[in-house]
């Protein structure tokens, strides 16, 4: 028996960061939207824990025990004391190292598969707490939806979506390193003080109403580390003006970057938006979802 389980992709519809804490980290208003971009995990029975990953950007995936998935089923096998003998197949649809917290889905996406496959029947929160150990993403991509994350992200408060949003993902050519844009954050701000991240009310209103006109107004400078994403990636500026000049409502770099997130009226829009992204050449691929989307989900294989 095998169980898959889909986890979807987030844009930060607002990043606000605040200084470096004493642990190495940023404290965080971190305005999460799950969008309809997928990886599927699949676990099997095995001898072993093994790794293997399909898909774009798999060659840049490890496949030992440092990938996000292990991690995870390793963590539940030694709370609950199980053998962590599985396969894990991830099929990857989320841009590796983008943004788009491709690696915290696999995470998640693994921690319920092994929960369902082993009949561990962990409690929400217990899924909560590992994932929350993982990386401080990994909790938003197993409850999807939209939520306010503060601390370092982990901390999540549910928000209200009234409508769907639609958007083009430029995928960029490489990718960034989280901890470096941080740096880079760090370094542009070293003169500055930095003031304490807060959720802006404009924004909670705007997505509670579904309104596309206000969420739009709101994201340029939403996002905390698109002057450091820049910085370390400047050939971005040019993919946020061709997003602009055709026809987005709103550009802005996804979360550390290098992807690119365009805010569009609807799917023609979508459509339009990303080929003339394409064609502009200042991307490898344009990719349209709509959010928001649920978290983990098990789509195959028996529940516990
Ligand atoms: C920036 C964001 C925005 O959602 O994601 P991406 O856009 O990269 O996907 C997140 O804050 C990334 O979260 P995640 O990728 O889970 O980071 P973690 O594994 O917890 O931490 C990796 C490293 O990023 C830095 N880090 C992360 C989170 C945070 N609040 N402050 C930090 O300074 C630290 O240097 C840490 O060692
Ligand atoms: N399952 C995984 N999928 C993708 N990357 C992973 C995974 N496990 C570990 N990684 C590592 O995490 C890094 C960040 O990847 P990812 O989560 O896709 O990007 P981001 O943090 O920008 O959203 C990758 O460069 C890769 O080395």
């Amino acid at each position: 028996m095998s169980v898959t389980v889909r986890v979807p992709a987030k844009v930060n519809v607002q990043l606000a960061v605040g200084g470096p804490r004493p642990d190495g980290f940023h404290d965080l208003a971190n305005v999460f939207l799950a969008v309809g971009l997928y990886d599927e995990v699949t676990a099997t029975p095995a001898d072993e824990l093994t790794v293997t990953c399909e898909g774009p950007g798999a060659d840049q995936v490890p496949l030992d025990r440092t990938n996000l998935a292990a991690r995870a089923a390793l963590a539940l096998a030694e709370r609950h004391g199980v053998e962590p003998a599985v396969h894990l197949h991830i099929a990857k649809d989320i841009p590796v190292a983008g943004g788009m917290a491709g690696g915290s889905a696999d995470a998640a996406g693994a921690l319920l598969a092994c929960d369902t496959l082993w009949g561990t029947d962990a409690s929400r929160e217990e899924l909560l707490d590992i994932c929350a150990e993982l990386g401080s993403d990994v909790p938003f991509s197993l409850v999807g939806g939209a939520a306010l994350g503060t601390g370092r992200g982990e901390q999540l408060r549910p928000l209200d979506v009234g409508g769907t949003f639609h958007w083009v993902f430029a995928v960029a050519d490489g990718g960034l390193s989280t901890p470096a844009v941080y740096r880079e954050f760090d370094r542009l701000h070293a003169h500055d003080a930095v003031p304490e991240p807060v959720a802006s009310q404009v924004l909670l209103d705007a997505l509670a109403k579904g309104d596309a006109d206000a969420l739009a107004a709101f994201l340029p400078g939403s996002n905390g580390l698109q002057p450091a994403a820049l910085s370390l990636f400047p050939k971005l500026a040019d993919t946020l003006t061709e997003g602009r000049a055709a026809g987005a409502l709103a550009a802005l770099v996804s979360g550390s970057g290098p992807t690119t997130a365009f805010l569009v009226r609807d799917a023609d829009a979508a459509r339009n938006v990303a080929e003339r992204l394409l064609a502009s050449g200042t991307c490898r691929a344009a990719r349209a979802a709509v959010s928001p989307a649920p978290g983990a989900t098990v789509v195959r294989g028996a529940q516990a």
